[in-house]
């Protein structure tokens, strides 16, 4: 039928019209079409009253079982909320369906909708931070604060718990509709059909209708969940990565992000998602512009920062300051909300030292962006008002945080690598010879060449990363004793008669340096191994279950085969672990002398000596190596010539190879360390 607005005088709505807001007239009033409406009148009966109250008897017999077996496993919610607990029912798409291989996955309260999802993904077991996360996000309602290094899977770490509480919160909704849909219906016994018709009836007087902005359909849809994270790409991403999880579930999520058109992004937001992944800025403007979904980010369920530490550098902590103020707005819908803070480093939050807190004390009189980026980051827990989160820190101990790049990554994590090494400080990029050429990162200081080139071309380029336009930058090459006859012909093909000059090192320390690196070496090894047992285990499981062959009866036969020994393999992990813990213990005490406070030892270019205890100078390694040329220019007066090896070096090297310990010494070397 067709429905056309009927113009009425504006005093007719100036009296109590109750929620009627305009009428219509249909222009094509066909009596048949109520007849086929009345002639489903004679379709056997349902009692809508039953359908209806099994439902919502259905959901509380599920809050009662998920409440069991949740409070049996995980801690309290810290907002004491059980009706959060609600199973997902009505919006959980094909529920029934099978899902399989998903063991690991189960007791983190996730919904089927979910499940199958991961399942089309083939992520068949969470990663470390999510399961670290999932059980106190998604079953425990806590706040989180986690750290984890790059692709460890962070994204769904928050993203399941939003989405799996999202989907509770709207059956939730659903069913508190339903039920004042039941209070107010009369007491009969029609049926969903007779009711139908019996709308009509009330709603349809001749050809006129009233029109009912209240109706659920037709309201503002709510706003579930804000997603921050510092660039563009990152948010969309993001948002990539969660409709593949979200795509039986029905929630739509949305970019905003700064360089879309506004039109497209008004448009999008129209639609009304329940997730917004956004940047700070674009966001925070079409706040101010009264975008009426974005009107409601006060009362947001779910807040996840992403890449919190990058949200605190460069121009972003005052639009994130302003925006979390915003978003704060309602007290009491604040302590509601589950924040979710990521950040890559999160030790000053575990707590922070004294003298910090004393300098906390002292910035509150400064200006915000005078605050050190532990501060800001403490400042950001403190403004979402997260007391008592979770910390997940899996992060290795270390402040460095070096970041792959070679040809075997994702395309998405090496653009997310670059990014992370262009915009964080002191970052380290590890990068095979698809960095050597055309990567234009301007603030690059140091080059260093861990095997020589083989050729000129390449130690050009590499080389060329640094001291880009007009900055200064130092490239240093390392050259093992069988890589001499390289470095040799490198130095001719460059044409230089002289050798490069040498980076100063004092040989007392290397010790401590060796140890460090051998025993750094040793775990990659191990942990290597262990991550190879674990796929070819994995992988003949596999095998078969597709070809229907029950893993037992084979079992004896898989272990001589492959030599596989889930002993050996759990002994492996051990001393993995025990070994990482070594190692990361072993970073944390200085090399350097007490009260040194320089970057490099670099000897008094006078006496030739190392500096006392305290006068050490701090200097960059382009400064040291400066004052090294200076230094053999006034010494020697001289240009050193080129090495020439007498006889040719055979091809030796003189770095220790890490031989895996076998079975039985390292039963011996895990009662070692332990003891
Ligand atoms: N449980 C899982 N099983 C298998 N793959 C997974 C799982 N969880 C995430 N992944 C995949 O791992 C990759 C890295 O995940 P993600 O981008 O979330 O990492 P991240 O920790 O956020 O990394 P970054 O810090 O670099 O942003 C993605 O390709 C993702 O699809």
């Amino acid at each position: 039928m067709n429905w056309e607005p009927v113009e009425i005088g504006g005093k007719i709505f100036q009296g109590n019209v109750g929620e009627l807001i305009g009428i219509e007239v249909c222009t094509n009033y066909d009596p048949n079409v109520l007849d086929v409406k009345s002639s489903k009148r004679k379709s056997p009966k349902v009692n809508t009253n039953t359908v209806k109250k099994r439902k919502i008897t259905e959901i509380q017999n599920n809050v009662n079982k998920q409440a069991t077996t949740a409070k049996d496993i995980f801690s309290p919610s810290k907002h004491g909320n059980t009706s959060d607990s609600i199973e997902e029912k009505t919006t959980d798409i094909q529920s029934d369906v099978k899902v399989e291989n998903l063991v690991m996955w189960e007791n983190f309260g996730l919904p089927q909708s979910i499940l199958r999802a991961l399942q089309d993904l083939n992520f068949t077991q969470p990663t470390e931070i999510q399961q670290l996360t999932l059980p106190a996000a998604t079953l425990g309602r806590r706040d989180i604060l986690g750290a984890a290094e790059t692709g460890s899977g962070k994204t769904l770490a928050f993203g399941l718990p939003i989405l799996a509480g999202i989907l509770k919160v709207k059956s939730k909704d659903d069913a508190i509709v339903t039920q004042s849909v039941e209070e107010n219906e009369p007491d009969s016994e029609e049926s969903e059909f007779e009711m139908d018709a019996s709308e009509i009836r009330r709603h349809e007087t001749g050809c006129t209708k009233s029109v009912n902005i209240v109706t659920k359909s037709n309201s503002v849809k709510p706003l579930y969940a804000l997603i921050l994270t510092p660039t563009r790409e990152l948010a969309v991403q993001i948002r990539n990565h969660l409709v593949a999880v979200a795509k039986y579930t029905g929630i739509n999520i949305a970019v905003v992000v700064g360089g879309m058109a506004a039109v497209k992004q008004e448009r999008i937001l129209s639609k009304g998602p329940e997730i917004v992944v956004a940047t700070p800025g674009r966001l925070w403007e079409l706040i101010q512009q009264g975008n009426s979904h974005l009107s409601q980010i006060d009362s947001i369920r779910y807040l996840a920062i992403d890449e919190t530490d990058r949200m605190l550098e460069r121009g972003h902590f005052q639009e994130l300051h302003d925006l979390l103020e915003r978003i704060n707005l309602d007290e009491s819908r604040r302590k509601r909300r589950q924040n979710f803070v990521f950040s890559a480093t999160l030790t000053l939050v575990h707590e922070l030292p004294r003298h910090l807190k004393t300098k906390v004390k002292l910035a509150k009189s400064k200006k915000i962006h005078d605050m050190t980026p532990e501060q800001k980051l403490k400042k950001i827990i403190d403004v979402l008002g997260i007391t008592e989160p979770k910390v997940v820190d899996i992060t290795q101990g270390t402040d460095c945080h070096p970041l792959p790049l070679h040809a075997s990554m994702q395309q998405r994590q090496r653009l997310k690598n670059l990014e992370r090494f262009r915009d964080v400080e002191n970052s380290v990029l590890v990068a095979t010879d698809v960095a050597a050429r055309g990567l234009d990162i301007p603030c690059v200081e140091h080059v260093i060449h861990y095997q020589t080139p083989r050729t000129s071309e390449s130690y050009v380029h590499r080389s060329g990363r640094t001291a880009r336009a007009s900055r200064q930058g130092i490239t240093v090459l390392l050259v093992e004793p069988n890589e001499l006859q390289n470095y040799l012909r490198l130095c001719r093909t460059l044409q230089k008669n002289e050798d490069l000059p040498t980076f100063p090192v004092q040989g007392n320390y290397l010790k401590s340096v060796r140890q460090r690196v051998d025993l750094a070496r040793e775990l990659d090894k191990l942990q290597l191994q262990v991550k190879k047992t674990n796929s070819e285990a994995g992988w003949f499981q596999k095998a078969a279950e597709d070809m229907d062959i029950i893993v037992d009866d084979l079992y004896p036969f898989h272990l001589s085969a492959r030599r596989y020994d889930s002993k050996d393999a759990e002994q492996s992990k051990k001393l993995a672990d025990l070994k990482r813990k070594q190692l990361t213990k072993l970073l944390s005490t200085p090399i350097f002398p007490k009260g040194f406070t320089g970057k490099y030892i670099w000897p008094s270019s006078d006496t030739g000596e190392i500096p006392f205890q305290g006068e050490l100078k701090k200097e960059k390694a382009i400064d040291v190596m400066k004052n090294v040329i200076e230094t053999n220019k006034k010494q020697k007066g001289r240009i050193i010539p080129l090495y020439k090896p007498k006889k040719r070096i055979a091809a030796r090297s003189n770095v220790k190879s890490i031989k895996l310990p076998k079975k039985e010494s390292r039963r011996k070397q895990i009662q070692e360390i332990e003891s």
